[in-house]
């Protein structure tokens, strides 16, 4: 494997070493806004990923730490076959590191600067296309405030709008040389496709049932392991179980295997937090409880409540934060996680380890390192 620019990006300059011991990383596939591609290969399965690297200080500065958790959220949640799958997140003091499947295809751009497409095949790739965004309009609204992920009637007219100029160019170009071959239903559908006033343009359902788009197409069944996406500013918004416990937070084995939070990925962005794990066979309740109470028997405020979650917060200038979610592993164990702020000196420190982890003692019985790898 040929060797790479390191380039700042973390990732290991030669194919000898591997990331995270787990991925030989090889060529630069690409470039987004925010991040370099990799092609890489993982060590166990040999199988290709791509690996997408991007600086914890640019998403910070740029503000879009929300993005990024919303990508993530949507993205590993999703399963289907024209979307690539997010695979694992892996984080070091100054990079994210999203492992995707890899798409062997290449660009599609590539595909249409080199030839020109049958109608057939266009119609092919531009059901793939539509499908793959059909699931994506199906998440609830609440979970699509980020403009990047919005419904493609508005994301055809944000890219519109970007592209006014070259609108006209567009149809200069691309439409008014085909129309010798092109067929009468796929001429009108372009023509609905490309209209500027976005109250008239074709709508994706109208799309589904357009003559000539329907052609051979077949609904792709889509899973996603949680549609009901939360807002995830609060720490205690990614807790989806109930008291009555009838939606149970069940850790699935991108959990596990990733020691991922759900979607909280503040600990991968802030290096001050720091966290543990236990396991627990008392009940999420009774768990809760007993944290509420050791923290009010310390005088810190609990500021949140939401069925298997709590935060708390308190010490010397509040300097002290704190929040336990507790999620189920298997009927009778659950993971109870704590993450907490605090800083290094100063009472806000011992709160914690002197205070409330021994409170809860009777409770818990393995304890093991939490927070980013
Ligand atoms: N899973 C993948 N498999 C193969 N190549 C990929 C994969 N993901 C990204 N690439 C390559 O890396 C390039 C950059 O990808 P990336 O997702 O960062 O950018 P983008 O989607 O163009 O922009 P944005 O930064 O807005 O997400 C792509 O254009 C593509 O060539």
């Amino acid at each position: 494997m040929p060797a790479i620019e390191d380039a700042g990006d973390g990732l290991p300059s030669t194919a000898e070493k591997t990331l995270f011991g787990k991925y030989e990383v090889g060529r630069l596939l690409g470039y987004g806004a925010f991040a370099k591609v990799y092609h890489a290969r993982d060590v166990q399965t040999e199988k290709s990923v791509a690996i997408k690297a991007i600086n914890k200080q640019t998403i910070l500065k740029g503000g879009l730490a929300a993005n990024v958790k919303r990508e993530i959220s949507i993205m590993r949640r999703l399963r289907h076959p024209n979307i690539v799958r997010l695979l694992e997140v892996l984080a070091n003091k100054k990079k994210i590191y999203f492992v995707l499947e890899f798409a062997k295809g290449g660009e599609l751009f590539a595909k249409v600067a080199k030839s020109r497409f049958s109608e057939h095949l266009s119609r092919r790739y531009f059901q793939q296309l539509i499908s793959a965004v059909d699931p994506t309009r199906r998440t609830p609204p609440h979970a699509l405030r980020d403009p990047c992920l919005r419904g493609t009637g508005d994301f055809v007219e944000e890219r519109l709008r970007w592209c006014k100029g070259g609108y006209l160019v567009l149809r200069h170009h691309l439409v008014r040389p085909q129309r010798r071959w092109t067929s009468p239903d796929l001429k009108r559908l372009i023509s609905r496709l490309l209209d500027t006033n976005p109250q008239t343009r074709i709508t994706v359902d109208e799309i589904i049932n357009d003559p000539w788009f329907k052609i051979g197409y077949k609904e792709v069944e889509f899973h996603c392991d949680h549609l009901e996406l939360k807002d995830d500013d609060d720490d205690c918004d990614s807790a989806t179980s109930t008291s009555t416990g009838d939606t149970l937070k069940v850790m699935n084995a991108f959990d596990i295997i990733s020691y991922s939070s759900g979607y909280n990925l503040s600990r991968l962005l802030d290096d001050r937090e720091v966290g543990e794990r236990f396991l627990s066979t008392a009940s999420p309740e009774e768990i809760i409880e007993k944290v509420v109470e050791v923290a009010e028997g310390e005088n810190l405020t609990v500021v949140t409540r939401k069925g298997w979650c709590v935060k708390v917060v308190g010490g010397y200038n509040c300097n002290f934060v704190m929040a336990v979610e507790i999620k189920r592993l298997t009927e009778e164990l659950v993971v109870v996680e704590v993450r907490r702020i605090e800083s290094e000196v100063g009472p806000g420190h011992q709160i914690w380890k002197n205070k409330i982890k021994p409170g809860l003692n009777n409770l818990i019985y393995k304890t093991g390192p939490a927070g980013c790898r």
